[in-house]
């Protein structure tokens, strides 16, 4: 229902019969679709509205909007990029893409809801265990699961639980289009009375605490990339043991146009992955990276079509999470134990340098501008 809400024309265009060969089908996806508890986000919803009209009405033949008619100028464009795919083609697209959402949502749905369960309490996030698996959703879908302060603090609860729950592995995923648009721009607008310097120490502090969390976790943590990554949902991404992205993911960790420095020990984990050279691409020039680029750098352990992404990454998870925990945890423990101290070390140098550039001019125009709407990423 959230989902028709905010999108009327999906809704008007439910109505519409089709008397195809899939009807049965894409007449199940209309259905399922109505039960989407989450807000799966803007890209996502004028895929949705592009593959029905392409799936019910064939190839867009409509003249373009006026370009001041942004809502049906983005539809007018996300139906015209569909080309010449056959009515056929769309509707499997349609199905496909439905069950993907409809099946990112299955587990969490069973779970989230046991009363009295701790995981069931926290904001902005939903945390499930099941099939000894413990999954951290980051879910604030409508701010492209931007991070709040609340969610650092409630990721690093979530960490904590996973790391001593009686799950094997642990999953951090998003919920909606994006995996993660980084830090909550917001976060830095919030002064209180003893001023800005007192923001900077605090966030220092808190960005400290958070990435410790990562570099401590003791399990197996894997990343289930769903779908564009920017900032420290980038950056940290160094600190996972296995990262599976969809085609549809890109990477992005834009500092020096934020008047920034890198952080969640990139500075370190990336010319180690993948060389100083390329590593300065991303993190000096901020290029940004496809999914089969950032795999091809090592960031990424595999990436998957965007329609099958979800099945086959938990076929995957459910298959690992049946080895011996033990074995698993002890494992990780030689491979990262090693590089603990100079992690910390590397954290603590990169927080101590974004409290000063969190105080520049540079860092402070780049985050007005965002808020004044002049510059998106
Ligand atoms: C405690 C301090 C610790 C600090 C740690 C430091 C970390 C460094 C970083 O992480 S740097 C990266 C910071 N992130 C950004 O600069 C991304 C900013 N966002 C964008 O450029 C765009 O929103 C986008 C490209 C991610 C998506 O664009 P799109 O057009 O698809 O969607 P919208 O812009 O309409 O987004 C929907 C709403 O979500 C809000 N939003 C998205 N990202 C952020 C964000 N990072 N911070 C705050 N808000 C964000 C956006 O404003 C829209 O909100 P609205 O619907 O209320 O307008």
């Amino acid at each position: 229902p959230l989902l028709i809400q905010s999108f009327p024309a999906v809704k008007l265009h439910l109505t519409g019969a089709v008397m195809r060969a899939t009807e049965v089908e894409f007449d199940k996806a209309k259905e399922h679709l109505k039960t989407l508890k989450n807000d799966p986000g803007n890209d996502t919803k004028l895929r949705i509205y592009a593959l029905f009209k392409q799936a019910t009405q064939g190839s867009c033949s409509s003249p373009k909007p006026g370009m001041l008619d942004f809502v049906n100028k983005a539809k007018w464009e996300a139906w015209n990029s569909l080309g010449n795919i056959s009515k056929e083609d769309a509707r499997q697209k349609y199905v496909d893409l439905v069950g993907t959402l409809i099946s990112s949502e299955a587990p969490i749905q069973k779970e989230a809801t046991t009363a009295g369960d701790p995981k069931s309490s926290y904001q902005t996030l939903q945390v499930t265990t099941e099939n000894n698996i413990t999954t951290i959703l980051l879910n604030r879908p409508e701010k492209k699961n931007a991070i709040s302060r609340k969610m650092y603090e409630e990721i690093m609860q979530a960490l904590e639980q996973a790391g001593k729950d009686d799950s094997v592995l642990t999953v951090m995923t998003g919920s909606g289009d994006y995996y993660c648009s980084g830090n909550d721009l917001s976060n830095f607008t919030q002064v209180g009375a003893e001023g800005v310097e007192k923001l900077a120490r605090d966030s220092g502090e808190l960005l400290t605490r958070y990435v410790s969390h990562f570099i401590d976790f003791p399990k197996p943590l894997i990343a289930v990339v769903n779908g564009p990554a920017v900032g420290i949902a980038v950056t940290g991404l160094g600190l996972f043991d296995v990262v599976y992205a969809t085609d549809r993911a890109t990477f992005h960790a834009p500092f020096s146009q934020l008047g920034q420095s890198p952080e969640g020990c990139s500075s370190y984990t990336f010319p180690k992955m993948m060389g100083t050279a390329k590593a300065n691409e991303i993190l000096l020039f901020n290029k940004k990276l496809t999914a089969a680029q950032a795999c091809d750098l090592g960031l990424v352990t595999e990436v998957f079509p965007d329609n099958t992404f979800q099945q086959e990454v938990w076929k995957k998870l459910r298959a690992y999470a049946k080895l011996p925990k033990d074995s698993l945890r002890y494992s990780k423990q030689l491979i990262r134990g090693m590089e603990k101290e100079k992690l910390h070390a590397v954290n603590a140098q990169e927080c101590v340098r974004l409290q000063e550039r969190w105080l520049s001019e540079e860092c402070m125009n780049a985050i007005m501008s965002f808020f004044q709407n002049k510059s998106k990423l």
